[in-house]
């Protein structure tokens, strides 16, 4: 069917189906691979022709084997924690296709500019050799330009015509400063260790995780509940996702990228300090790190499509905040998959142990941690508990009208629940009253693309707010006697544990009940983070810190005082201010002795050693950028909840008031909740009986046919069909609420 390129329209979009159940499923896990569909007619010149065939294959092989490898250490239960890794930032379908033309493009330009390189014997850029026709005819055959050029918007009203892909997924994460390469293109900082930066040579990540970050105490939040932190993740997976390239070997020259610590694209790896505390002097170890994949036709020498070409990053998701991704997914063919899974489709298991699949959503990272499976778990319930109460109010819908009101809803909930109760916490009172508090109206020149800095540095903030156990707690918010908490480091990627061990309610009572993480000075990561993450086995686990640091040196993002400058911020040159800046002498210390000027500080790093603003949990610097960010995709989204035309009146009271306390008593079975779930107060000051929270109220939503109580859906959808020949009420595969606290022994994870 024909799609507007721009994914973002899925929102309120019709699909065609043989039939439409308006339910959701909570599904189990498949691993398919998208193919690329390139035109094979070409007119390029048989040099050109044969260096892209030569690319396809390399890079066809290259995904072969790296599937290869992966699925058999899976198989034999011996995945590493950077084979975890990889699994969370493979691209799947849509995105799949997309990093896979990226790697075409880019393996062609690679082979024409070593082969000309080879005859010419001196050096020239592959786009300076050929013709602009050629060029564009690699850009056709390897599917690039599909990519690039703007879609064809026939089918979907509404769009913005001037920049109609704004904010959908598989494009570009937006620039807010300009890249900053070591060679000005595509190479990350720190590639070469012996070039200096503003006079002075770039620490090792790890070295810096070491000094900086390191702590085994951990101070906890007086004010807000672990909600706001595993909230954040789950509304961080709504807008961002940056893939790798599924090849686990560099192209050039074949090396695994988890066996050495030799550089060559994807691999950056992570080299560890000598002296390491948990590495000890062995100074020859890496840990393993692949480099974002580029998107299609940057960072090559030379200019393609116009424009130049410096290295960008894809975000794999809609911007918007839609529920795209923890709900529905943006991608038309797994939408459809998560509404018609059933058990029936169970995963062939091969290994002869007892196995649990992996739930399944839109976003590919909904079993990371054990708390992200659940608010997944209770948003969809809530989907389907919507999609009931429709039908009861308006017994003649469709099962596509249901799913997509229900799923309108949802979008509008989150939306809410996001700028009323979360936001402020996070940026502080003042940035919020100032910026975030009062809906300007649409505004189509506002770009809504998340920034780079964004997902790179500013909204990596709350790892530092992490704690370093899920908690599990009883009825009365004491910790659970039969499944007790958990430590972080034995709740990545373990969704056994909420099926077999009393399913989300301990965990949503640990969310609400219990403090997050705070972020001070003295005690930053945790070690379930920093020095185990991911580590299912005695090897050795991995370090989000180096992680996000040597990802924004991956990203060409630029330095702590190019940001503070962007926000109008003071710049501290040397160590007094930089020392007032943070507040705290020693910490300055610290930092300059490793970076020597702040200038070179990693972004994410000077971010989270910044002093909260009053009232928030960001200092200055990060409370700009995320303001600035949600400003954004809230201005530049034409179905933003307030928007006018896009629910009526009424709706939009009904949903202002939609509480969060009640999302929870509705799909769990849990009977008390602190009626604002993301303010901490232990249990003993009073919590609300779910009774005395008032329901959430659909009577606007009541189809009278008489006025205009309803926003015609019919104009977001392409096709409005009526599709009632499957009554299927029963959902598959969820998880039994409240009640299913019962024991079971686990498999052995
Ligand atoms: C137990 C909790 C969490 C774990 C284990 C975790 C782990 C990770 C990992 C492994 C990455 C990819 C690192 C890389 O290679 O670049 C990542 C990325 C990210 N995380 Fe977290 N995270 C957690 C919680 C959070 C929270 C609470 C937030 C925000 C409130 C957050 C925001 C992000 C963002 C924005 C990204 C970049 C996503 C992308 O564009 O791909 N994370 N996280
Ligand atoms: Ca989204």
């Amino acid at each position: 069917m024909p799609i507007c390129g721009a994914e973002e329209e899925q929102r309120f979009k019709a699909t065609e189906m043989t039939y439409a159940p308006y339910l959701l499923a909570l599904g189990l896990y498949l691993v398919l691979s998208c193919q690329v569909s390139a035109a094979e007619d070409s007119l390029g010149s048989p040099f050109i022709l044969s260096a892209l065939e030569d690319a396809k294959r390399i890079v066809d092989e290259a995904y072969k084997y790296s599937r290869e490898e992966s699925l058999s250490r899976v198989r034999k239960m011996s995945a590493s924690p950077s084979d975890v890794l990889r699994l969370l930032k493979q691209p799947a379908r849509d995105t799949r296709s997309v990093v896979r033309a990226a790697d075409y493009m880019e393996n062609t330009l690679r082979l024409i500019e070593e082969r000309t390189h080879h005859l010419h014997k001196r050096s020239l850029n592959a786009t300076d050799l050929i013709t602009p026709d050629e060029l564009s005819t690699i850009a056709r055959l390897t599917g690039c330009a599909a990519r690039v050029q703007p879609p064809s918007c026939r089918t979907t009203p509404q769009v913005n015509k001037r920049y109609p892909r704004r904010g959908a997924s598989n494009t570009p994460l937006s620039r807010w400063l300009p890249a900053e390469y070591e060679d000005g293109i595509s190479q990350p900082m720190g590639w070469d260790p012996r070039k200096p930066h503003n006079g002075f040579l770039l620490p090792l990540v790890r070295e810096v995780s070491n000094e900086i970050l390191r702590t085994t105490a951990v101070d906890s939040d007086r004010t807000f509940t672990y909600l706001l932190t595993i909230f954040g993740q789950f509304v961080a997976h709504d807008m961002t996702f940056t893939p790798t390239s599924p090849s686990i070997r560099s192209f050039s020259n074949g090396i695994n990228c988890d066996e050495t610590c030799d550089q060559a694209n994807p691999c950056f790896p992570i080299k560890i300090p000598n002296g390491d505390p948990r590495f000890g002097s062995n100074s020859n170890t890496c840990l393993p790190f692949f480099r974002s994949a580029p998107a299609c036709g940057t960072g090559n020498t030379g200019f393609i499509f116009g424009a130049s070409n410096v290295r960008q990053q894809i975000n794999g998701l809609t911007s918007f905040l839609d529920m795209s991704e923890q709900v529905y997914s943006s991608n038309d063919v797994q939408a459809r998959e998560l509404r018609n899974l059933t058990s029936d489709e169970e995963v062939t298991n091969t290994t002869g142990l007892e196995e649990v699949p992996c739930f399944v959503a839109g976003d590919s990272r909904v079993d990371e941690n054990i708390g992200l499976t659940s608010l997944h778990t209770m948003f969809l319930r809530e989907h389907n508990r919507l999609a009931r109460a429709l039908r009861q109010l308006n017994p003649h819908w469709s099962d596509e009208t249901l799913y997509q009101e229900a799923r309108k809803i949802m979008g509008g909930f989150l939306q809410v629940i996001i700028f009323r109760d979360y936001l402020e916490a996070i940026v502080g009172p003042n940035a919020f009253s100032r910026h975030l508090s009062n809906y300007p109206g649409y505004d189509e020149n506002i770009d809504p693309s998340i920034s780079n800095v964004f997902s790179t540095a500013a909204f990596r903030f709350a790892h530092l707010a992490i704690q370093p156990f899920m908690f599990r707690l009883d009825e009365n918010y004491n910790e659970h006697p039969q499944f007790p908490n958990v430590m972080l480091h034995k709740a990545f990627f373990t969704p056994w544990r909420l099926v077999f061990e009393g399913g989300i309610d301990p965990l949503i009572r640990g969310l609400v009940g219990r403090p997050s993480k705070l972020n001070t000075q003295d005690h930053m990561m945790v070690e379930d983070i920093r020095d185990k993450m991911f580590q299912f086995t005695s090897r050795l686990g991995l370090d989000l810190g180096s992680l996000n640091m040597q990802r924004g040196r991956d990203h060409g993002i630029p330095g702590y005082n190019a940001w503070r400058r962007f926000c109008g911020l003071s710049e501290p040159r040397d160590f007094n201010q930089l020392a007032q800046v943070l507040k705290n002498p020693s910490l300055a210390r610290r930092l300059l002795q490793m970076y020597r000027t702040p200038e070179n500080i990693d972004v994410w790093l000077g971010g989270v050693s910044e002093p909260f603003v009053a009232g928030g949990r960001v200092g200055p610097l990060f409370s700009c950028l995320i303001t600035t960010q949600f400003q954004r995709i809230r201005q530049g989204d034409r179905f933003w909840w307030q928007n006018e035309g896009i629910f009526t009146s009424r709706q939009r009271a009904s949903l202002a008031s939609v509480s969060f306390a009640r999302i929870i008593c509705d799909n769990t079975g849990i009977k008390d909740v602190p009626s604002h779930p993301f303010q901490y107060r232990p249990r003993g000051s009073g919590y609300t009986s779910c009774n005395a929270i008032p329901a959430f109220d659909l009577t606007p939503w009541m189809d009278t046919d008489q006025d205009d109580n309803l926003i015609d859906t019919s104009r977001f959808q392409v096709q409005n069909q009526t599709l009632d020949q499957e009554d299927d009420w029963e959902v598959q595969n969820e998880i039994p609420q409240g009640s299913s606290e019962t024991a079971h022994q686990p498999p052995t994870p």
